[in-house]
């Protein structure tokens, strides 16, 4: 599999001559390495690999049985030791194949080489292997130089072992860090799936479904990018051009790691690239699954790689940009626009009266249920800003290449008059008295028959009436026999679809002015939203810190 890079040096019948070669190539490769000019030392290495290789191979047949001179084992050490290093180079390359096939090789001649552990380990951290890779740091720590490694082979093992929970457990607490006003490092995260799977989707194609019932904030996956581009836009023009520049990196970008990586390859190619998506194949979860994905894929080394065309369409309909209005970016990347793309997020369908919600963290998706969820139910989050009226949401949704056929769509389509709506939602636009618009509304919802979630549907189109009017203490003072209380229109709100931001503000509001006056329950009822919005990867603290309730 591994291609050696440039010619291969002849076989040498002088063995000074040989040794004179030998020696230079190390010391330049050595150089190369040490001055981290990684594409250079990985060609030379691959020359003094070839030579001693062939070397090795001559010799061993003038020596059929047994009797391999020491010059040989003297060649196998070294023929070790650059593997290791071009192990290296590869793996800061990015080329997490050829890196695992070097070690493997390197691991092959000297079972418990120490730096070809070492940097097993660490391709396989990268390739989100967090069990393999403790196993490859804990024979690395029995080895003799593992003592003058001491200090960097503990904080390796001590990462590992927590990764490896995390990914196990789903175990992860951001408060210190967002208590800390992001300061520091980001948080280590784990991948991590949840009890969810892939299955056929009422909705289109595949969609992503719960197989438990999960409470607000339940952990449904944590999920490292494939690739993400992240830039500063200023100014509307020059945001398009370099919007349009940051596209052309992000895909040039996605399309290197999937020629570097099989597994980012196979994972990208089991994506829908706008094609009719009845008829895609349904992954089985434990490719999701790093320690278990090669179950399913064996080691064949053989994978067709993917054509641009087909890269370009698939990022089309599957990538996320982190800063929308429908999720909610932790950390310093709050200060970018940054697209990207996280494959198994890429298996949950939009809905506009969703049920989950992403955070991002440096380059994870964390994805939570914004609201309690039913084992079997589908597990939808927003695309799209969803607080808008049917016809605002079918242009957004258009805009993503599709037409919604989710329940609250199909509810306001078919059961409220069309004009009805628009005349509310032009007052809106006009700037009409908000409490009338309000009172229009439910005036309507009652004459239209709205029960249950439904009416969270049409309070949810119109939220800029709603919030507007409680936002204002004349307007709700002036419509408050004939509109109901902020509370419960919150609440149907949350629950029809899920925690948004700007709805809990309205409900964190509310409790500020009441002065702590809505007692315990009421804090309880917010904290709810809070986990919700934010996940249960926050303890209280930290919840009351992002939701300003100090
Ligand atoms: C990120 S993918 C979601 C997974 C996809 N259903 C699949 O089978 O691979 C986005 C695509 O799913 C479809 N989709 C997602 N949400 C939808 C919805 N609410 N209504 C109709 N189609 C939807 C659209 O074709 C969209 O372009």
């Amino acid at each position: 599999m591994a291609q050696e890079e440039g010619q291969s040096p002849p076989l040498m019948a002088d063995p000074e001559q040989l040794e004179l070669l030998l020696q230079e190539l190390r010391s330049k490769a050595t150089e190369l390495f040490l001055r981290e000019h990684w594409a250079q030392s990985l060609q030379v290495y691959s020359q003094f690999i070839t030579l001693c290789q062939g070397q090795i191979s001559s010799v061993v047949l003038q020596h059929p049985r047994g009797s391999v001179p020491d010059s040989i084992s003297r060649l196998q050490k070294s023929v070790c030791l650059a593997l290791s290093n071009r192990a290296e180079a590869r793996y800061r390359m990015g080329d997490l194949d050829e890196a695992l096939w070097d070690c493997e090789e390197a691991l092959r001649v000297e079972i418990s080489h120490f730096k070809a552990l070492i940097c097993k380990g660490r391709v396989l951290l990268a390739l989100n292997r967090y069990a393999s890779a403790l196993e490859c740091f804990r024979l690395a720590s029995m080895d003799a130089q593992a003592v003058a490694h001491s200090e960097d082979l503990s904080r390796l093992l001590e990462r590992c072992r927590k990764l490896e929970l995390q990914s196990r457990t789903g175990c992860i607490d951001l408060s210190d860090w967002v208590l800390g006003g992001f300061r520091g490092e980001l948080p280590e995260l784990a991948e991590f799936v949840g009890a969810a799977e892939v299955k056929r989707s009422d909705l289109s194609g595949r969609g992503l479904f719960a197989m438990k019932n999960m409470d607000a904030g339940t952990l449904v996956l944590v999920n490292k990018a494939i690739g993400v581009e992240r830039g500063i836009l200023l100014g509307e023009e020059l945001g398009e051009t370099k919007q349009l520049v940051m596209w052309k990196n992000f895909v040039d970008r996605v399309a290197d790691s999937t020629v570097k990586c099989k597994r980012m390859s196979r994972m990208m190619g089991m994506l829908s690239s706008g094609e009719d998506e009845s008829g895609l194949v349904i992954p089985d979860m434990a490719v999701f699954r790093p320690e278990k994905e090669e179950l399913i894929w064996g080691t064949d080394d053989h994978h067709s790689t993917l054509e641009m065309d087909r890269i370009i369409s698939i990022l089309d309909v599957n990538s996320f940009v982190e800063d929308a209005v429908s999720a909610k970016v932790l950390g310093r990347n709050r200060d970018y626009y940054g697209v990207g793309i996280w494959v198994l997020p890429s298996f949950i369908n939009h809905s506009c009266c969703p049920n989950a919600r992403r955070l991002h963290v440096g380059n994870y998706m964390i994805v939570h249920a914004s609201r309690d969820i039913k084992a079997g139910e589908e597990i939808t989050f927003p695309y799209f800003d969803i607080l808008k009226p049917v016809e605002m949401r079918r242009k957004m949704s258009s805009n993503w290449g599709f037409r919604c056929s989710c329940r609250r769509c199909k509810f306001e389509e078919e059961m409220i008059p069309k004009q009805e709506f628009k005349e509310l939602e032009m007052g809106l636009e006009i700037g009409v008295d908000l409490g009338s618009l309000v009172y229009r509304l439910e005036e309507g919802m009652r004459r239209w028959r709205a029960r249950g979630k439904e009416k969270g549907y049409l309070r949810a189109s119109l939220w800029g009436a709603y919030s507007g009017m409680y936002q204002s203490e004349k307007i709700t003072r002036k419509w408050a026999r004939r509109v109901p209380v902020a509370e419960a229109v919150v609440d149907s709100v949350v629950e029809a679809t899920g925690g948004d931001e700007r709805v809990v503000r309205v409900a964190v509001e509310q409790l500020k002015k009441a002065g702590g006056g809505g007692g315990v329950v009421e804090m309880e009822r917010v904290y709810k939203m809070g986990k919700g919005l934010y996940g249960k990867v926050l303890k209280k603290p930290a919840l009351r810190n992002l939701m300003e309730l100090q």
